[in-house]
């Protein structure tokens, strides 16, 4: 009760994009230790980021940092809130590992490229399920209430509902909806507007036990570009990809708009 009081509770792009600084400090906890044992690796902090450092991919190793991805649980709950960060090379980018910590659970999922993905140490797998009709998908709303924006993404929702699916789910964490689909808990998740630090860990995760990134028109996923469809198979991607109503927010890599 004392922590949640002390919270400071700051906002980024819009009124409902909080930040506190519980997010700012582990952030430069996990780049400060991170730093001691590899002096030479880059950084992409969501949280340095919002501070005017670029995001941009190079050749040298990158670690992509999301202190607590479902601040606005953390702000609300107090407690579902999850730290993970994984790292990259390469301009494509490679994935080489990522980390998601649920500390709601106490879940720590890892994956490193082409070693499988795992919860505690246990392997993980995808749904096995083929129809979209027998499936859940986990969305988000994101934190744009443009309202041009809601109604493409309420049309989307409302499109992957009537496929019809079991149902719809959301964590309030891309992270942790990714994971979801990892262990097999719900058949997909897409979103538009999330971050690459949202998804960076978790798309490694996702892939590794055996499920499949896309954009959210059909092509190759770009983490870069805000959007994404992460499923068990293709023909449920492709199924979604088909009721999504697409839009394109501004890249993560965009250059900064000149003053
Ligand atoms: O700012 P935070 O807490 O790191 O993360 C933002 C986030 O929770 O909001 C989105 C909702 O659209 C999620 O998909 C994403 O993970
Ligand atoms: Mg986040
Ligand atoms: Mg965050």
């Amino acid at each position: 009760e004392a922590l949640l009081d002390d919270r400071k509770v700051m906002t980024k792009s819009s009124s409902v994009d909080l930040v506190t600084q519980t997010d700012q400090k582990v952030e430069q906890l996990i780049i400060q230790s991170v730093k001691e044992k590899f002096p030479t690796h880059r950084f992409i902090g969501e949280e340095s980021v919002a501070a005017g450092e670029p995001c941009i991919l190079t050749d040298d190793p990158t670690w992509i940092v999301d202190p607590i991805d479902g601040t606005t649980n953390f702000v609300h709950a107090g407690c579902r809130a999850v730290t993970w960060y994984s790292a990259v090379r390469s301009l494509l980018p490679q994935m080489e590992f990522g980390v998601v910590f649920s500390c709601l659970e106490d879940k720590m999922f890892t994956a490193r490229r082409g070693s499988g993905a795992f919860c505690n140490g246990e392997p993980l797998q995808v749904s096995g399920q083929k129809d979209i009709q027998r499936s859940i998908i986990a969305t988000e709303f994101g934190s744009n209430r443009d309202p041009e924006v809601v109604d493409k993404m309420f049309s989307s929702l409302r499109n992957v509902l009537c496929i019809p699916v079991h149902g719809m789910r959301g964590a309030g964490t891309a992270a942790i909806n990714m994971c979801l689909v990892a262990s097999g808990c719900v058949e997909a998740y897409y979103e538009i507007g999330m971050h690459v630090w949202d998804l960076a860990a978790s798309s490694l995760i996702v892939s590794e036990a055996g499920g499949v990134l896309m954009d959210v028109e059909g092509g190759a996923a770009d983490l870069m570009s805000r959007r994404i469809v992460a499923a068990n198979n293709r023909t449920i991607a492709e199924r979604i990809v088909k009721e999504i109503h697409p839009f394109a927010p501004p890249r993560d890599d965009a250059p900064p708009l000149q003053q």
